[in-house]
């Protein structure tokens, strides 16, 4: 049945897991769209342009911006991040959904955007800030000076929290990552998001005519 594409928001502070889990999210269902970035950040070892993110210079950026390219954007840890308009839209139109991995800022202006009826927002927790600065560590990707940037930027991304339409905490991968499964399919069946159902249901009735 048709239905309207959900953009799915995945927000936390560095470090709790939403790109573990994004990628999880994205081998159960292969249909999900993952929004491939825009960011001035330098590449980490084993990132790929255009995979993971599209790396580009400030003058790049700036350009994408004035030629209302981007969907939202903002500037995270002194770098600039944005999602392109283009692919979401030709997802939006297809019927898939679209996953997104952004900041606070991100987040909130999708949600006031013209698409923000379908947005489902899911904000991911650190069971602890000990255990966020041991999963920053274990990494093994960010300098120590990045890492400690990154925890103390932690606490004002977590003051987000409440704008989410769910807050989950990821304390064992697997139950997380059953738990946004469990989001995914019943918003996939929301009444509203199901813009075939009309149809359906008049042709049901009209069996007994
Ligand atoms: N607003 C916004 N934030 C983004 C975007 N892409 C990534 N981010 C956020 O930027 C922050 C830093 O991302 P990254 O450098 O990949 O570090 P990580 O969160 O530790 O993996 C995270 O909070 C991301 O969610 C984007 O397109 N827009
Ligand atoms: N539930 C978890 N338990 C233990 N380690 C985790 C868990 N979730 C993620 N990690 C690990 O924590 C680190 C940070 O996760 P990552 O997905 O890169 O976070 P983010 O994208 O939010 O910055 C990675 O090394 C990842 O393997």
């Amino acid at each position: 049945m048709r239905r309207s594409g959900l953009l799915i928001i995945l927000s936390s502070p560095s470090g709790a897991g939403k790109t573990t889990l994004s990628r999880r999210l994205m081998a159960w269902d292969p249909s999900l769209a993952f929004s491939v970035s825009a960011t001035t950040r330098p590449p980490r070892p084993g990132e790929v342009d255009g995979q993971h993110y599209h790396f580009c210079t400030r003058e790049e950026f700036a350009a994408m911006v004035d030629g209302g390219q981007m969907l939202e954007h903002a500037e995270v840890f002194g770098n600039l991040y944005g999602t392109p308009r283009g692919p979401v839209e030709t997802a939006m139109s297809a019927g898939r959904d679209t996953l997104f991995d952004v900041d606070w800022q991100g987040g909130q202006q999708i949600r006031n955007s013209a698409l923000g009826q379908h947005v489902v927002s899911i904000f991911v927790l650190p069971p602890s800030l000990a255990e966020l600065e041991r999963r920053l560590r274990n990494r093994g990707q960010d300098s120590d000076a990045v890492i400690a940037g990154r925890m103390q930027k932690s606490l004002s991304e977590i003051s987000h929290w409440a704008e989410y339409d769910f807050v989950l905490i990821n304390d064992d991968l697997d139950r997380t990552e059953a738990q946004l499964r469990a989001i995914l399919t019943a918003e996939r069946l929301r009444r509203s998001r199901r813009i075939g159902m009309g149809d359906t249901v008049r042709k049901l009735m009209e069996e007994r005519q």
